[in-house]
């Protein structure tokens, strides 16, 4: 079935298919048919209707083919007699089925374009006809139209029944008439084929092309014979060529060709009917599967609709399902957010609930524990009560006995307030005695400050140590030294071959020493630096036996470890930020100087101008010496002395290496400056404190010992002469010479107005080490330390501090008590005769005593022992003594001579009455 609806698809459109009611026309289409079969041509029409049963029910059709020879392109036009147009319904199907193929069929196999009459169905036609003649090409062996060229696909063109058409074409092309009269011209279709063969072929093709009015023009020849080419036309076997004279053979011929003819003609009549009567039935089968297959055409568009109509709904279900599907989402993730949050608020419901859960256990477990408690304590409390009843009882017994003893206590009380009256009248009296007490008190503190003045006084002005470095691990050989007396005074050298040189002095540092101990003695010193007086401490020695170290300190040192001079300014500054005194003020300023080869040096200054830059000595009112330019430094802070000192450390090298001269030992001054301003009286001091660093070189004392010549008999140039104009100084001053040379060296110079305040205390500290190579360096060094020993500066009668007759006579007094103390180191003091040190505070209440006797014009003990205050102030005078009379502190002495000054240790140690005093 399926395989007949594609055959019917393919068959030619209805127009296609004639009718003929006439039988001749339809003879000489089937003539002409069957001559083309014969020819073996590709008229697909022929080739069709040589295949299918065509005839026309009852009537009999017949189709005609004019074959124009005569014109230029040699098309075959086939027309169709008496054509009669189809059902129109058969043509409507047709046409829908073609329509429908055309739609269905794809874009690249689409027909050419309609032909000139503009109808598509010539096409259709062709393309319908082509399977049936494929089928025949194979069966037959021909060619099929395939092969042909594209132009040659449509060879028969179809013909809708059209009248005017067919009538213009009538016109156009008339064709004859049959002999019958009874054919009539339909109109024709133009088939244009395209022979594929050569042109020798088409030309043989157009030779033998035959039209159907030809065919039926011509009588059928009743017998043979008239042409040879007739016979051979319809495939008789040709016979030989009669003579043009034989015309009876010739006819006969011609019978014999009718006849045949005859019969081939009815023979093909018949096969025409049968054809035409199969045509029929498959005329009606068609139209048969035609309405059938417009039923299923319509059940299609129904369903097609339906199909519409269900996509439209699927679409439209489909956005509603986008639609519920993007809610869905919206919803979704709403309801998620909505969830993480609520699980959020959740959670932290759980954990506050957990806290108040957590409290309320907590609280219910002290509830528990505070109920317990209140058990507990209301058990006590009962207890208690029980107990407080019974006490209550019991105080109710004592508060009687208590009443009766506040009787007893009023009444005393009377007695007491009688006698705190009593009290309060003394405490006034008290009062008024602490006021006296407190004048009395500034006024013995006045006294007291010039009391001290004159204990220095009588103490000398000038005292002499010595100090004796440590050995320390890198030293060679030492020398034996020894300390004989207890006291620290004596110090004996003992070299390992020669006699021994002892000397004595103030006071004996041995090796074990501390710095503290050192300090001791310069403290008494400072109390009146602070009041306004001056004091000079020198540190003199070789070099590397400590004075440095005595001085400074080790650099970074601890403070047991500390110099005189961090020593000194912290102790001034305490003492002045804690005056005795509110009334007075006190202001510290310190100076360092460097002495180089007579240049001095800032040691305080600024680093660039430290090695280049050199100051002068301006001298200035009363004697005293400023330096030019110098960098004066106020102590803000005593710490302040770490880090001065330091600086000035730091210095010291610097002007060394731009000397460049690394033995070059130079002398430095720190001075400090302490001055006080008294609130109430504005009275003003200003006390000085010089720390001298005195550097001994061989030259130095060399020079000291007026040897100018070296060892090697060279005589020394631009020798550091300050040592020796030092020595001058103490000379000069000692013996009252009014002609001191102080500008002799700038050290000299500097402490021009120290050496010439009469009260000016002076320290000097020898240095020495213990080393056997530096054995007649150390006897050199303490040879010009007992010169300077010897010396006798200031003194009651020369002090100018000594203002008052009463303080000089004290002074006087104190002089002999202190004379008193002094040891005489004799042969029988060794035994142990010496009469005891009087302490200080025995000394305070003698000098008290003595200072109230001089008041009162009693003699005192120094008048018993015949020493007038004359006396005592010219005593001072060695220029007065002889070398046997005692000097001021009771010892023996004798006039200092330089020269003599060598070697007098041995002289006493010699003398044996005698040891080691000048
Ligand atoms: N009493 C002492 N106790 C411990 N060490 C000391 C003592 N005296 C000196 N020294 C040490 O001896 C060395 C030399 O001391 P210092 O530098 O003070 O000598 P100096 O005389 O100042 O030398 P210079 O004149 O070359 O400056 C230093 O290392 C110092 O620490």
């Amino acid at each position: 079935m399926e395989q007949l609806n594609r055959s019917l698809s393919k068959l030619k459109p209805p127009s296609t298919i004639v009718r003929s009611n006439s039988s001749s026309a339809l003879s000489t289409a089937l003539a002409v048919a069957a001559a083309a079969m014969n020819e073996n041509e590709n008229y697909t029409a022929s080739t069709f209707f040589g295949n299918r049963s065509i005839g026309t029910a009852g009537s009999g059709a017949g189709i005609g083919l004019n074959s124009a020879h005569n014109e230029p392109k040699k098309d075959h036009t086939l027309t169709l007699d008496m054509l009669e147009p189809l059902p129109p319904k058969t043509l409507a199907g047709a046409k829908r089925k073609a329509e429908d193929e055309a739609h269905s069929r794809p874009t690249g196999q689409h027909e050419r374009p309609h032909n000139d009459n503009g109808s598509g169905d010539k096409e259709t036609c062709g393309s319908s006809f082509r399977a049936p003649l494929q089928t025949q090409a194979r069966q037959t062996g021909r060619p099929t139209p395939a092969a042909r060229p594209t132009t040659a696909k449509a060879p028969l063109t179809s013909t809708k029944p059209d009248p005017s058409a067919t009538a213009g074409r009538a016109t156009r092309t008339p064709t004859p008439a049959p002999a019958t009269g009874r054919s009539r011209v339909v109109p024709s279709v133009k088939t244009k084929v395209v022979p594929s063969q050569s042109a020798s072929t088409r030309a043989a093709t157009r030779s033998r092309s035959v039209t159907p009015a030809n065919v039926a023009q011509q009588p059928l020849p009743r017998s043979a014979g008239k042409a040879t080419g007739a016979s051979q036309d319809v495939g008789l076997p040709a016979k030989k060529k009669r003579a043009a004279w034989d015309t009876k053979g010739r006819l006969q011929d011609t019978e014999e060709l009718t006849d045949t003819l005859y019969q081939m003609l009815n023979k093909s009549i018949g096969n025409i009917t049968a054809m035409t009567q199969s045509l029929q039935s498959n005329a009606n089968k068609i139209s048969e599967l035609e309405s059938f297959r417009l039923g299923l055409e319509s059940k299609v568009v129904g369903k097609e609709i339906e199909n519409n109509d269900i996509l439209q709904k699927m679409s439209t279900v489909e956005q509603e399902i986008f639609m519920l599907n993007r809610k869905h989402l919206d919803d979704t993730k709403a309801l998620k957010s909505k969830q993480a949050m609520d699980i959020e608020e959740e959670l932290a419901t759980q954990a506050r609930l957990q806290r108040e859960h957590d409290a309320v256990k907590s609280s219910l477990f002290n509830a528990t524990n505070h109920q317990e408690q209140q058990i507990q304590e209301s058990v006590n409390l009962r207890t208690t009560i029980s107990n407080q009843s019974t006490t209550c009882l019991s105080y109710e017994t004592d508060n009687r006995g208590l009443r009766h003893k506040i009787e007893k206590t009023e009444s005393s009380i009377g007695q007491h307030e009688w006698t705190i009256q009593g009290l309060e009248r003394q405490l006034f009296d008290s009062q008024a005695l602490a006021r006296q007490l407190q004048q009395k008190v500034k006024e013995e503190e006045a006294i007291r400050r010039k009391l001290y003045h004159a204990i220095m006084d009588l103490k000398g002005h000038i005292r002499v140590f010595c100090r004796v470095r440590p050995q320390s691990p890198s030293d060679g050989v030492v020398t034996s030294i020894e300390y004989p007396d207890l006291e620290g005074r004596d110090i004996v050298l003992a070299p390992a071959k020669g006699a021994k040189c002892p000397f004595t002095f103030d006071k004996v540092f041995t090796p074990s020493s501390r710095q503290e101990d050192i300090f001791e003695d310069v403290s008494q010193m400072l109390p009146s630096v602070i009041s306004g007086g001056s004091a000079c401490v020198f540190a003199y020695g070789l070099a590397e036996t400590g004075k440095s170290y005595t001085l400074e300190g080790p650099s970074g040192s601890a403070e047991a470890s500390m110099g005189l001079i961090p020593r000194s300014i912290l102790h001034i500054y305490e003492t002045t930020r804690t005056p005795e005194s509110n009334e007075w003020r006190y202001s510290l300023e310190v100076q360092h100087i460097g002495v180089y080869n007579e240049v001095i040096y800032d040691l305080q200054g600024p680093e660039e101008t430290s090695t280049n830059v050199t100051h002068e000595i301006q001298s200035g009112p009363s004697s005293r010496t400023t330096v030019l330019g110098i960098t004066k430094v106020e102590l803000t802070s005593a710490v302040m002395i770490g880090s001065l000192l330091r600086i000035a450390q730091r210095r010291r090298v610097a002007i060394k290496a731009s000397l460049n001269d690394n033995y070059c030992h130079g002398h430095s001054v720190f001075t400090i400056r302490v001055t006080g301003v008294n609130s109430e009286t504005g009275k003003t001091t200003e006390g000085v404190l010089h720390f001298v660093d005195l550097v001994a070189s061989d030259a130095q004392l060399d020079a000291v010992k007026n040897e100018p010549e070296t060892e090697g008999g060279e005589k020394k140039q631009g020798v550091d002469q300050s040592l020796k104009c030092l020595a001058d100084v103490f000379l000069g001053l000692s013996s009252k010479d009014s002609h001191v040379q102080y500008r002799g060296s700038k050290l000299t110079h500097l402490l021009q107005g120290a050496f010439m305040d009469g009260s000016t205390k002076m320290l000097f500290i020898a240095h020495i080490s213990p080393l056997s190579v530096h054995l007649e360096r150390n006897l050199r060094s303490l040879r010009f330390a007992a010169k300077v020993n010897s010396c006798v500066l200031g003194g009651s009668g020369a002090s100018p501090s000594s203002s008052t007759a009463s303080t000089t006579a004290a002074i006087g007094l104190r002089k002999l008590k202190y004379d008193r103390s002094v040891r005489v180191v004799s042969s029988s003091d060794q035994a142990g005769d010496a009469e005891p040190e009087p302490k200080v505070g025995d000394l305070d209440r003698e000098l008290a005593l003595d200072r109230a006797s001089i008041e009162k014009g009693v003699p005192t003990k120094a008048g018993e022992r015949g020493v007038s205050n004359t006396e005592m102030g010219s005593s001072s005078s060695k220029s007065e003594r002889s070398e046997t009379s005692e000097d001021e502190r009771g010892r023996p002495r004798r006039v200092v001579d330089w020269k003599d000054v060598r070697g007098c240790g041995e002289r006493a140690i010699d003398s044996g009455s005698q040891k080691a005093v000048l």
